[in-house]
């Protein structure tokens, strides 16, 4: 490790400056949210796999208890790390397995015993697998010919899709002759034809490159909107299931850590691992960060809670804002800081993204940095570059509350 790391204690982590968090109550997890039992309704679910190279063998339990309801035209997103149980959650709801414990209703309908084929809902995959020999038009009024739709009334109807999902004037082309993208999109207008009601997606996005994604995650949410589908979506990508659903439930290792809208997950992780899975970046203890009566949380650090100081600013010189207030942006840099050794810089969508190597009081650790002008801009004519320091330079970095979040220690 780079010895060239301190912590400047005497400017914070343990002293006068005390950061200030806006502290907000984490949503707890209501599994009696939908009104009157409409919608879906999951109870203690428990999926179970035995071991197929011996049946008396422990096997695997996929889904451990989870409880969660599906209000009738919600979308809710199922987020977790590749085996937390995601795909077997949703494949329980569709039928395609058994629950060992526990119940899926719809509309207070028990569904134990209801094949997939007569529970009504739509199903899309990853691979949209579509029909290769039939043209778009034909793939996407494949449901409806299945239900026992006239030509006719199916032709008006494929066409209003092909527009939802943004594929008008496509309805002849052969699918072969598809991108990636364009064959999602297929895919999608083919679910969401009989308009079934519940859509379950289980990682329809991810065989898409990046800006593809974020670009068709868009689209997916409005498609699902303007039809006004209830749909439960799995995904293990945190920005893509921010982007699609209204609430978003998060899975570890078989159970349910947390459910709640986007917007208070982001600012209020129930705890530290859900933080770390949304990309919050380092934990520091309430007590080395000096926070008042804070024993027993954590300050979370997310991708924006860091920003680079100039190394002469001290604390004195820092923004003062009063308990609960949510500063943002450069303004909002409390006297918190601690100097650490640029790794690298990257500019990146219109910032200066800093890794830096530093100490916030548990040991050395890499941490990202935004550069902002006030960090020390260089003057270029009528614009100013963001600060850009060099690898082995030392800088000064600072919280940015705006981008934190308190978690209990414990969690
Ligand atoms: N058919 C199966 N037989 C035995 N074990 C299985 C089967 N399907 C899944 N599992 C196991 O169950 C656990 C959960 O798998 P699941 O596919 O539900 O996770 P996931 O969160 O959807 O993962 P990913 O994002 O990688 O698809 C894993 O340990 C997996 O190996």
């Amino acid at each position: 490790m780079d010895g060239a790391t301190v912590v400047d204690r005497s400017e914070g982590l343990d002293g006068s400056a005390v950061p200030r968090v806006p502290h907000l109550p984490h949503e707890p997890h209501d599994p009696t949210r939908s009104p009157a039992g409409r919608g879906l309704t999951v109870r203690d679910v428990v999926v179970h796999y035995p071991d197929p190279a011996s049946p008396r063998g422990p096997g695997t339990t996929a889904v451990r208890g989870v409880s969660l309801d599906l209000a009738p035209g919600e979308v809710l997103a199922l987020l977790g790390p590749s085996g937390c149980g995601k795909s077997s959650l949703l494949r329980a709801v569709a039928g395609l397995e058994p629950v060992a414990g526990g119940s899926i209703a719809w509309d207070g309908r028990d569904l134990a015993g209801v094949p997939v084929h007569r529970r009504g809902f739509g199903l899309m995959f990853q691979e949209g697998q579509l029909f290769p020999h039939r043209d778009v038009a034909g793939n996407v009024a494949f449901g409806l010919q299945m239900a026992g739709v006239k030509r006719s009334a199916a032709a008006g109807r494929v066409a209003e899709l092909l527009d939802v999902v943004g594929l008008s004037g496509y309805a002849q082309r052969p699918v072969a002759t598809l991108s990636g993208g364009e064959r999602q999109r297929v895919a999608l207008a083919r679910a969401l034809a009989p308009e079934p009601q519940l859509l379950l997606l289980d990682e329809p996005l991810s065989a898409l490159d990046r800006g593809l994604r974020d670009r068709l995650a868009a689209d997916l949410r409005a498609a699902l909107v303007a039809t006004g589908t209830t749909a439960l979506f799995v995904t293990h990508d945190h920005d893509e299931a921010f982007t699609v659903a209204d609430r978003v439930a998060v899975m570890d290792a078989g159970r349910l850590l947390q459910v709640a809208a986007p917007e208070d997950l982001w600012r209020a992780p129930a705890s530290r691992r859900v933080a770390e899975f949304l990309g919050y970046q380092a934990f520091v203890a309430q007590e080395a960060s000096g926070g008042a009566g804070a024993g027993g949380e954590l300050l979370a650090i997310g991708p924006t809670g860091l920003v680079l100081v100039p190394a002469d600013r001290g604390p004195g010189e820092s923004s003062d804002h009063g308990p609960g207030a949510a500063p943002d942006g450069p303004d909002g840099v409390v006297a918190w800081t601690a100097i650490g050794t640029v790794v690298r810089s990257a500019f990146r969508r219109g910032r200066t993204e800093v890794t830096v190597e530093v100490d916030l009081g548990s040991g050395p650790q890499r941490v990202v940095a935004l550069g902002t002008p006030s960090a020390g801009s260089v003057p270029d004519g009528a614009t100013h570059h963001p600060f850009a320091p060099a690898p082995g330079e030392r800088v000064r970095v600072a919280l940015d509350l705006a981008g934190c979040a308190v978690v209990p220690a414990d969690s």
